[in-house]
């Protein structure tokens, strides 16, 4: 199947190699997401997302993805509602994606894998005054998950796959200003699956409460070629590697709830 054979790319790769230990453990992303299995919530409320353009700064590769980093010293790009009983503040987004259209995404619905997905990643700005404490802390993070599927060319987008060759390598950083992560939401962000989790790359800590939405996003083949131009690997190494299957295997649901936003 389509899962398999995205399994086989990753185990190629030594960076996903799974670590013996993870703290707790019981709470790991990403995971499948059993539509039928999930719960609807009438106590969720819609999203609030208020992202202030002149916040982002600069695009970094740091071996795993490409990260758009924002300045999150002020509550001026903030998430809250939802499931969330505090405000967030958005501290990077990333992606992850395949080497292929077949697969590249970290969740899946009902198996099903997209090419891409999205990470807004977040920290809880009311109980901690640094994103650094808000790691550890049970439910100090909460990420925003959007599938990504090959389509019309995603006008947003193309400001930053431009900027991509400027990061080609591992520890590459390049300016990135005025860009509006909003851009990159589906139009209609009130239906979503919520979960605990945690982050899927290392430290792997327990401290993510993930909203996935529902609706995906289209980019074009050609703008997601672009992702896979980068490379894990630094100018100076002798071996250059392609940044593609970038995700990580999916983990046990351990008798969680995935929540729904809608019916
Ligand atoms: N894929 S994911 O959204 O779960 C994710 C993995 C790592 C991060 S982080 O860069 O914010 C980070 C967080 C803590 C320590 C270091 C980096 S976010
Ligand atoms: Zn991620």
């Amino acid at each position: 199947s389509t899962h398999e054979a995205a399994l086989c790319a990753i185990k190629l790769h030594p960076m996903w190699q799974e670590p013996l230990a993870i703290p707790g453990g019981d709470r790991q992303s990403p995971i499948d997401i059993v539509v039928r299995k999930s719960v609807f919530d009438p106590q969720l409320r819609p999203l609030k997302v208020q992202y202030e353009p002149r916040t982002c700064q600069q695009i970094w590769n740091n071996g795993y993805s490409f990260l758009v980093e924002y300045d999150d010293t002020t509550d001026k790009s903030t998430l809250k509602g939802g499931p969330l009983e505090d405000q967030f503040r958005l501290c990077q987004f990333h992606f992850h994606w395949g080497e292929n259209n077949a697969w590249g995404s970290e969740h899946s619905i009902d198996r099903r894998l997209y090419p891409a997905e999205l990470h807004l990643v977040h920290w809880n700005s009311d109980k901690y005054s640094l994103f650094e404490e808000a790691v550890i802390e049970e439910n100090g993070l909460a990420v925003i998950a959007v599938f990504l599927k090959i389509g019309k060319r995603h006008e947003g987008l193309q400001k930053l796959v431009d900027a991509l060759p400027a990061v080609r390598h591992k520890d590459s950083v390049v300016e990135f200003t005025k860009f509006d992560a909003a851009c990159l939401l589906p139009e209609n962000i009130d239906d979503y699956w919520t979960y605990a989790g945690s982050l899927t790359t290392p430290p792997l800590t327990e401290a993510v409460t993930w909203i996935v939405m529902k609706r995906h996003i289209e980019v074009s083949h050609d703008q997601l070629a672009v992702f896979r131009s980068l490379l894990f690997t630094s100018a100076e190494e002798q071996v250059q590697r392609s940044m593609v299957n970038n995700f990580r295997v999916q983990q046990a649901v351990k008798g969680r709830t995935v929540r729904s936003s809608f019916t």
